[in-house]
């Protein structure tokens, strides 16, 4: 196949390392210069730094160039530039790797393709996978979920290798909300173990998490097992424990008593978790969904309590049945 990625950090360059011993591939992004960047210095230093961007990619800012004679589009922004993304996608199918909900909708990423791109194939690619350990070839498995079965297991036909293994799935919601919450989730467990709560501490919050996970998605009409597999449990498992998580590691700087638009200037990428924990309890309300521990998030990254006050609110809660 020919692919174009679009989106040129962490996770579309990682993409790129993967796909590209099967597939001729086409890199865009929004920046000219990080485009000039990226064919001159020949490996992303600005988002994934130490890996040679395979020979013969395709690098440019120009999003018509990159989806000329393309058969998919991997759109590979953060939330916030999937709607633009996918204005220019028109007519081709499409993958997503974005995880979040829609800041000022909350939309997850299939109701945003939905409202742009109706009648196409399309679906998300989601699932435990730092980009890291993608670039360096380290086993992956993650899951490519479509409402359209059909597209859902040819597309992981495709796009399958040896080192990244892809399971089909037909619940978009259950994969998208997995994928969205776990960030916050994520968030939560670095403000765990920022504080030193300890281990205990952490695998009740992961515990009570995936039940709050599971809770939300169920009300938007998930399928419960998904919140099991690769794209619940799986990807919050990594999330949480995995110090190479960008949203982890927002957890660690707030409990540490940094202020929020420091700790995300300084981190230089995206950390999704932030702008997801509010769209998240929104909707949650609104569906009358109890989510204390993504409820907690929001109050330490609003500035409402502090992360020590955010624990002990939780803590505090009258006690009831698991
Ligand atoms: N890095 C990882 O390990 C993984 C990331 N993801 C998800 O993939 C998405 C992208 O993540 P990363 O590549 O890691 O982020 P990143 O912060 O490393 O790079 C983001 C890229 O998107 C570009 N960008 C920012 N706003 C944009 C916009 N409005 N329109 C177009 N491009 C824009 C940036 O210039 C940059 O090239 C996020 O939703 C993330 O949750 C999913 C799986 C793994
Ligand atoms: O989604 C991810 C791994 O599956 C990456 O998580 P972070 O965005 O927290 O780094």
């Amino acid at each position: 196949m020919k692919i174009a990625i679009l989106g040129a950090g962490a996770w579309g360059t990682a993409l790129a390392l993967a796909f590209a011993p099967r597939h001729a591939l086409a890199l865009w992004t929004f920046e000219a210069e990080h485009a000039a960047a990226l064919r001159k210095d020949g490996e992303n230093v600005r988002f994934l730094p130490g890996y040679a961007l395979p020979a013969g990619l395709a690098i440019g800012s120009d999003i018509a160039v990159a989806l000329k004679g393309a058969d998919l589009a991997v759109i590979a922004t953060p939330v916030a530039g999937l709607r633009a993304t996918l204005g220019a996608c028109i007519g081709l199918p499409v993958l997503w790797v974005c995880k979040g909900l829609e800041a000022g909708t909350g939309l997850l990423p299939h109701q945003v393709a939905a409202d742009v791109v109706p009648a196409v194939r399309c679906g998300a690619l989601t699932g435990p996978s730092f980009a890291e350990e993608v670039a360096k070839g380290l086993p992956t498995a993650i899951t490519l979920a479509s409402r359209d079965a059909a597209f859902a297991r040819d597309m992981a036909q495709q796009l399958h290798g040896p080192r990244l293994r892809l399971y089909a799935n037909d619940d978009i919601v259950g994969a998208e909300v997995g994928g969205a919450v776990k960030n916050v989730l994520a968030i939560a467990t670095g403000i765990c173990d920022g504080l030193g709560l300890g281990l205990n501490a952490r695998a009740a919050l992961m515990t009570r998490g995936l039940a709050e996970i599971t809770r939300f998605g169920v009300a938007l009409g998930a399928k419960q097992e998904t919140f099991m597999g690769l794209a619940g449990m799986g990807d919050l498992i990594l999330t949480c424990t995995g110090d190479l998580s960008r949203n982890r590691r927002v957890g660690l700087s707030l409990a540490a008593g940094r202020p929020l638009e420091a700790i995300t200037r300084e981190l230089g990428h995206v950390a999704e978790g932030v702008m997801t924990a509010r769209e998240v309890a929104l909707r949650a309300g609104k569906l009358g969904i109890d989510m204390p521990i993504t409820q907690a998030v929001c109050a330490v990254l609003d500035g409402r309590l502090n992360a020590r006050e955010a624990v002990d609110a939780l803590m505090n809660r009258d006690p009831k049945a698991e």
